[in-house]
């Protein structure tokens, strides 16, 4: 099984020449092959014979955010004359612990204030931009870190402030064995860096309702 997928339209990953990217599904499922052997399984039998061409495709839409730049999505911008906070809050995020290649997964709060142009972008597009910068090997802080100097950079805004918050399965399910532990990260940029009114009303917004 060879084939390269990619994320370049709203219906999640496809197939693409084999030219075109770098999620190799072939070598994947030979890797697979390979880890079901080396724990003792016989990869052939019944319940395992699918599982490498499986694994590499759910891989392939895991691991999509890196054939993309989730910064484009911020391209979508409208004229509102909006000079105050926006949030949205409560993004899911399903991410793999790159140390482990286990799920991390939690919530993502991504606030800004647009800049005196008063542009904002569409709401959907914060969402999209965590799930780009989700959907690759990555630990929570770069995270945290891609967003808001995504948005910084691309919307030029006067505050930006991302926190999130996640349950790492590499903690739950193994080593430490502690589940139901939350990690909270936070990229505080502008304004909301400078001023610690504007920076704990946003705050308030996130804990508001808890
Ligand atoms: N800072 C940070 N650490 C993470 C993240 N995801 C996993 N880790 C940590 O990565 C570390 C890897 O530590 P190692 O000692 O190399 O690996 P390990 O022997 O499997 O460690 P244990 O998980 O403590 O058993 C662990 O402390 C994990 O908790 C993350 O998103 N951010
Ligand atoms: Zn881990």
């Amino acid at each position: 099984m060879t084939g390269v997928w990619t994320d370049e339209d709203d219906g999640g990953p496809r197939p693409l020449s084999a030219e075109g990217g770098q999620i190799d599904l072939g070598r994947i499922a030979a890797a697979v092959r390979e880890i079901l052997a080396a724990i003792g399984e016989d990869p052939g039998r019944d319940g395992l014979v699918e599982t490498p061409a499986r694994v590499a495709r759910m891989y392939a839409e895991v691991f999509a955010g890196l054939q993309e730049d989730p910064a484009r999505h911020l391209g979508v911008t409208f004229e509102a004359h909006h000079d105050e906070m926006v949030m949205v809050k409560g993004i899911a995020v399903y991410s793999m612990c790159e140390h482990h290649l286990l799920p991390w997964h939690g919530q993502a709060h991504v606030a800004y204030i647009p800049n005196s142009d008063g542009r904002i972008t569409g709401l959907s597009k914060l969402a999209r931009l965590v799930e780009g910068f989700a959907r690759r090997p990555q630990v929570q802080e770069r995270l945290t870190t891609q967003v808001a100097d995504a948005i910084e950079t691309t919307l030029a805004p006067a505050a930006v402030l991302v926190v999130v918050e996640a349950e790492h399965l590499c903690m739950s399910m193994r080593g430490v064995h502690k589940p139901g532990t939350r990690t909270v990260t936070s990229a505080v940029r502008g304004l909301f860096r400078r001023n610690a009114a504007s920076r704990n009303e946003a705050m308030s917004f996130i804990n508001q309702g808890r």
